[in-house]
């Protein structure tokens, strides 16, 4: 079946696991509550603590003990909407700063840029903020990888083991399942793109990852995958 579009997950598909949690969740950890004190009543940073809160089940709580919460999703690696746009909102002050750039694995703008030229519509879906991924793409190590893309996807559209979330970006981006080919790195996001209808392609960076027979048709980088 023709790919139309690629769907792309980040962490351990496009980029290494180690730079995120190395570099990025350690640096949102640090800064986490001087920036909530500093902007915690503005609008936007006041929408995302109350979903935080309301996402815990939590009535009341007091500005300390949000953040402590916040402090111990970061450490579980909580896939949070509301986390992960305040982390974004973090990473924006260490990108400007040149503090770090973003990995990128070295075959993957090349690829992106041939997709691109095949006519291929390129797409993001990860769990980090939108505004968290034009960043990433932006402040990459290969440049401003920005212009590739055509749209952005995080769990703002659904969680990403949910095929429900699949269907929903299939009809944004107003293309048949059928032709759209996910990467990913886990094999649960895999079935549920499945479930919907994608076409799949399991990303195993790491071989000692792979254990029998894998479920997907799997990859150790972008240049194996045949468009
Ligand atoms: C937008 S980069 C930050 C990555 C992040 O916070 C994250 O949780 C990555 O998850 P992914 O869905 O890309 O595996
Ligand atoms: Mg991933």
């Amino acid at each position: 079946m023709e790919i139309r579009a690629i769907v792309t997950d980040i962490e351990g598909t496009t980029s290494s696991i180690d730079f995120v949690r190395d570099v990025l969740f350690p640096y949102a950890r640090k800064r986490l509550p001087a920036f909530v004190e500093t902007h915690g009543d503005t609008p936007e940073v006041q929408h995302w603590l109350h979903e935080a809160a309301k996402e815990a089940g939590i009535i009341e709580a007091s500005r300390q003990e949000i953040i402590e919460m916040l402090l111990r999703w970061i450490d579980e690696d909580r896939k949070s909407t509301a986390l992960k746009a305040l982390q974004g909102m973090i990473w924006k002050d260490g990108y400007e700063a040149g503090d770090y750039r973003a990995h990128v694995y070295p075959e993957v703008p090349a690829r992106l840029r041939a997709w691109r030229a095949q006519g291929l519509k390129l797409y993001v879906y990860s769990s980090g903020s939108v505004p968290a991924q034009k960043l990433f793409f932006r402040h990459s190590d290969a440049g401003d990888l920005g212009p590739l893309f055509a749209g952005y996807f995080d769990t703002q559209t659904g969680p990403k083991r949910e095929a429900a979330s699949y269907a929903a970006i299939a009809e944004a981006i107003d293309e048949q399942p059928a032709h759209i080919l996910f990467l990913s790195d886990i094999v649960q996001e895999l079935d549920a793109a499945r479930a919907a209808g994608f076409q799949t392609g399991w990303l195993l960076r790491d071989p000692a990852q792979a254990s029998g027979t894998p479920t997907h048709p799997a990859y150790p980088d972008f240049d194996a995958i045949t468009v």
